[in-house]
């Protein structure tokens, strides 16, 4: 697809958000704070966000940012934090704030002015003062704003409802409306230049304020049409896309019954050209897990996608399906996978005899109540056998004399159903390194609003949390609970995943392309880490996916899911830990916790299968933790 240059300002919220994940990326912020050309980054940048399916040009990248980064300045100068006016003026801020926070200082009059500065000088359309601005409108659809109130915002090229009117000592302005601006040739003449001395006098807060409130309505309205547009194009490529891989299957098995009928059929000729280059297939899933199967009459549930993914493999030339793989900036080789190995080693706490009881870890599982008692048992013991020195469970009355007799090491509190729940579970807050929410937890309204405000005081503690099971089910009805909390970690597996993805995109996700679902799920909430667990469990944080293929076994039993949380949970505080010491660097805390507890958990699956076979259950699974901790991050 053609990056179409006249769509410079219809960027959706999706859009924009993958954007700026790529923009916020280490290497890309290092490029362009450092010697390179900034051409070759937006390049770069552009490439990027066409391999994720946005078609950009490189110019469009650089206007976009630059007007995300003048929108946020406008926030933060505007001082509007306070009351929350602030994702008004700039919707992005939050995301913002965490890339420019690790950056020099900005210089806001910087943007304000229009000039180039650093990173916004791009070869043959540097931007200067005056040509600044008229570069700017163009490819943005936006119009230039009275030089005196210094306020250029983004938004489309659609009717402001009333032109604000602004008094400036005697004489008064009329800001014209937006839509009174029009690209290319019928632009208005530009403003007169004001002498800057003037802006001190302005009433500048009170008419930003009001002006932007009213174009970020216009601006909404725009984007909500925009959405839909690109929505029913999204169901249309689905569509065609799907189409193609039906075509290419049929094709397949054209081309195998012709070669099974042929005198070499012994040597199975249709497959030799295809394997012979095959990377790494058991690595290479675009599209099977486990929850797959349930839209396909299956006969034997652990091999069917291996049958599958085979049949694909088999049938389709291996350089489509593989291209479209890494185009969506996959990656899931074996280098891959011992990169984060060594990563979570590093954010392991060292044993010394200098340390306290609750240095290394005081985690709290919110959950457990009548019907389940074991998940946050299982979620629990299994943080303290992962290393945490601590492991509290907040479930309900009923609940909580059964947990305290599985395990006298845990600190149990009857309290989730007690009414005033949140209190007593606040009070346990600044102690608490790490929260696993969800395991056993149920879905009783009473018990999900106390999860909910626990998430939301533990988000002002800037605790990490994993949510999990019925914390999942919280976080499908109300997405925004969690929605852009970067120390958050969902974990659902297929059927929790398809559910939160319909809630979000309001249609069923592409079964066919899981490395693309989880990736938009993740944007979509905000750049959250998300493990959608499964054969291969997917982990991305919206930039880029890894999946974690270390063998287990097909031994599915209940509970696998509350070890990988609870283990997460610690891991998780681990990782931010050691990213604060500066002992990681360039990775998200998040993506290392989460794959260090999938690696984990399927280790543990692989070793207590090796013992017990079918009779493996969860408990075999936490006995084998101490072992297998030991072999991937301690070896
Ligand atoms: N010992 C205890 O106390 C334990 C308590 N637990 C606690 O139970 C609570 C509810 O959790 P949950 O597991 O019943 O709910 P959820 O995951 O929505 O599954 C519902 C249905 O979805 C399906 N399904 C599931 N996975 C799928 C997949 N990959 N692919 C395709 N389909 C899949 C499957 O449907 P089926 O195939 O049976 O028709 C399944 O029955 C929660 O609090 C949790 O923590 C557990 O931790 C276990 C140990
Ligand atoms: N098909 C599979 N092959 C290998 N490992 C798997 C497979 N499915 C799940 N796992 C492993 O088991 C772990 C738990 O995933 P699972 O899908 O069982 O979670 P869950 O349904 O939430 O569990 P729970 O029973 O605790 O609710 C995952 O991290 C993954 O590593």
């Amino acid at each position: 697809m053609q990056a179409n240059p006249t769509r410079g300002f219809l960027w959706s919220d999706v859009e924009t958000r993958t954007l700026l994940n790529i923009w916020g990326e280490q290497d890309i912020q290092t490029a362009l704070d450092g010697n390179f050309r900034n051409s070759f980054v937006y390049r770069d940048v552009a490439r990027r966000l066409g391999a994720m399916g946005f078609e950009r040009t490189p110019e469009q990248c650089r206007v976009r940012i630059k007007s995300l980064k003048r929108q946020y300045l406008l926030a933060k100068e505007g001082n509007l934090r306070n009351n929350g006016q602030y994702h008004k003026i700039c919707k992005f801020y939050d995301i913002m704030e965490g890339i420019l926070s690790n950056r020099p200082v900005l210089d806001p009059q910087e943007f304000i002015d229009g000039g180039a500065g650093g990173e916004e000088a791009v070869d043959g359309l540097e931007e200067d003062g005056e040509d600044a601005h008229d570069a700017y409108s163009e490819s943005t659809g936006e119009c230039p704003y009275p030089a005196e109130t210094e306020v250029k915002l983004e938004y489309p090229t659609i009717p402001i409802p009333v032109p604000v009117k602004v008094t400036v000592g005697n004489s008064s302005t009329s800001v014209r409306p937006h839509n009174s601006c029009q690209s290319g040739s019928s632009l208005p003449a530009r403003p007169p230049k004001r002498p800057r001395k003037r802006r001190a006098n302005f009433p500048m807060e009170k008419l930003m304020e009001q002006f932007l409130e009213q174009s970020t309505q216009a601006e909404d309205s725009f984007y909500r049409m925009e959405e839909q547009r690109l929505q029913a194009e999204d169901r249309r490529r689905a569509a065609e896309h799907t189409r193609e891989l039906q075509m290419l299957q049929m094709l397949g098995q054209m081309f195998s019954s012709i070669s099974s009928t042929g005198p070499s059929s012994a040597a199975t000729p249709s497959k030799t050209s295809p394997a012979a280059h095959a990377p790494s297939l058991s690595s290479v899933s675009p599209s099977c897990t486990r929850g797959q199967s349930s839209h396909v009459k299956r006969s034997s549930p652990q091999t069917d996608c291996l049958t599958q993914q085979n049949q694909l493999f088999d049938s389709v030339p291996q350089g489509l399906v593989l291209e479209r793989f890494y185009s969506l900036g996959a990656t899931s080789h074996r280098g891959m996978e011992d990169d984060f190995i060594s990563q979570v080693k590093r954010t392991v706490p060292s044993l010394t005899s200098k340390k306290h009881k609750g240095q290394d870890g005081r985690i709290g599982i919110i959950g457990g109540c009548q019907d389940y008692t074991g998940a946050p048992y299982f979620a629990a013991i299994s943080a303290l056998k992962v290393g945490a020195d601590l492991s509290h469970v907040f479930c309900t009355k009923d609940a909580a004399t059964v947990i305290k007799s599985y395990s006298p090491e845990l600190i149990v509190h009857p309290v989730l159903d007690s009414p005033n729940a949140v209190e007593e579970i606040e009070k346990w807050l600044p102690r608490l390194h790490g929260l696993v929410v969800g395991p056993g937890l149920g879905r009783e309204d009473l018990l999900l609003k106390t999860a909910k405000e626990v998430i939301e005081k533990s988000k002002t503690r800037d605790i990490p949390i994993v949510i999990d099971a019925d914390g999942l089910w919280l976080v499908t009805q109300q997405p925004s609970v969690i929605q852009g909390y970067q120390k958050g970690i969902l974990t659902p597996n297929y059927m929790e995943f398809t559910r939160l993805y319909e809630a979000l995109y309001h249609e069923p996700m592409d079964s066919s392309d899981h490395q693309r679902s989880v990736m938009q799920l993740s944007v979509a909430m905000g750049n959250l880490t998300l493990v959608l667990k499964g054969e291969q469990d997917l982990i991305t944080d919206g930039s880029k996916v890894i999946s974690c293929s270390v063998e287990g076994s097909g031994r599915r039993c209940g509970g696998q899911g509350d070890l990988l949380s609870g283990s997460m949970g610690v891991l998780a505080h681990w990782a931010y830990s050691a990213s604060a010491a500066g002992t990681v660097k360039s990775v998200n805390p998040s993506m290392v916790a989460a794959f260090g507890a999938c690696s984990l958990t399927r280790q543990c699956n692989r070793q207590a299968f090796q013992k017990h076979g079918r009779s493996t259950t969860t408990t075999d699974m936490i006995q084998e933790i101490g072992s297998a901790f030991k072999k991937l991050f301690e070896s």
